[in-house]
């Protein structure tokens, strides 16, 4: 599977201007721009410490920034109070890296958390139901009962997806979805993504250092680089990128592609 191609409509989901954001002498955002439109997959690749978390942090007020803007569903949510921010959130999902499952609840207990916070999400379905049709989403009906220490990385991963979705986010986030999961697990989890892309309509906002990842699920892929998107385009428009700082995040791609050939 491959990413489907979005319809750009005209209003952006979430629209990201000039950001800024400094850590004492450390400027790791300098004016960082973004627009993302309804469904499709973007891709943010930086090198370590560039800054990807921190714009992500930014992006769901976990981190304030110093300046500049960010637009969700046409609002800025900078200025938004606490209740307000909540109901931002039910639209905006966030799978963090390396999953954050409660260890000592069962699966249909982690699904269940986020029901608790926003009961209105449940109202006419039903808590059970909605669990079901979650894990359903992501291939684990069967894993309900189960502790999160009787699941690989893997299912790990697709039932923090699921608890991501149950809430009907109309965005992901996705933080590193597929480090420190094994090539094929892996493979399992961007071609989940992509599911999720085609079947429930998700936008997604993902970063990864992973190249195959971002080959595979990215429309569009941004570099962050020097704290400003640096460069934009496709996958495959980028890959074949003139300018050395590109060039650099494909260079071991490219070198493992001309071996093979
Ligand atoms: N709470 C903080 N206090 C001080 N400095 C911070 C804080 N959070 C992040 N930084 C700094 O901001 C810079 C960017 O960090 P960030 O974690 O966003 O990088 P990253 O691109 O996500 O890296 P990685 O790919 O390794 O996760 C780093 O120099 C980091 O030390």
């Amino acid at each position: 599977m491959t990413a489907r191609q979005p319809q750009h409509g005209q209003e952006p989901l979430i629209e990201i201007r000039n950001l800024t954001k400094a850590f004492g002498d450390n400027q790791v955002l300098r004016g960082f721009n973004l627009q993302l439109f309804a469904g499709e997959n973007v891709v943010i690749l930086g090198k370590s410490g560039s800054g990807k978390s921190v714009l992500i942090k930014c992006l769901i007020r976990l981190m304030e920034p110093d300046g500049g803007d960010i637009q969700v569903l046409g609002k800025s949510i900078l200025g938004l109070d606490q209740g307000a921010l909540d109901r931002v959130r039910t639209e905006v999902g966030f799978l963090f890296q390396g999953s954050a499952l409660y260890d000592s609840m069962t699966v249909r207990e982690n699904l269940r958390f986020p029901l608790r916070r926003h009961p209105e999400r449940a109202q006419g379905v039903g808590e059970e139901q909605l669990i079901l049709a979650s894990l359903r989403s992501v291939g684990l009906e069967h894993a309900i009962d189960l502790m999160p220490a009787e699941l690989s990385g893997g299912m790990k991963r697709r039932v923090a997806l699921a608890r991501t979705l149950i809430l009907k986010p109309r965005i992901i986030l996705y933080d590193e979805p597929t480090t420190g999961l094994d090539p094929i697990t892996a493979n399992e989890i961007i071609q989940l993504m992509l599911k999720l892309q085609e079947e429930l309509g998700t936008t997604a906002l993902i970063i990864t250092h992973d190249m195959d990842c971002a080959r595979v699920i990215s429309n569009r892929v941004i570099i962050l680089y020097d704290g400003i998107n640096y460069a934009e385009g496709t996958y495959a428009d980028l890959s074949r990128s003139e300018d050395p700082k590109v060039r650099a995040f494909f260079k071991d791609v490219n070198q493992r592609h001309h071996a093979s050939i």
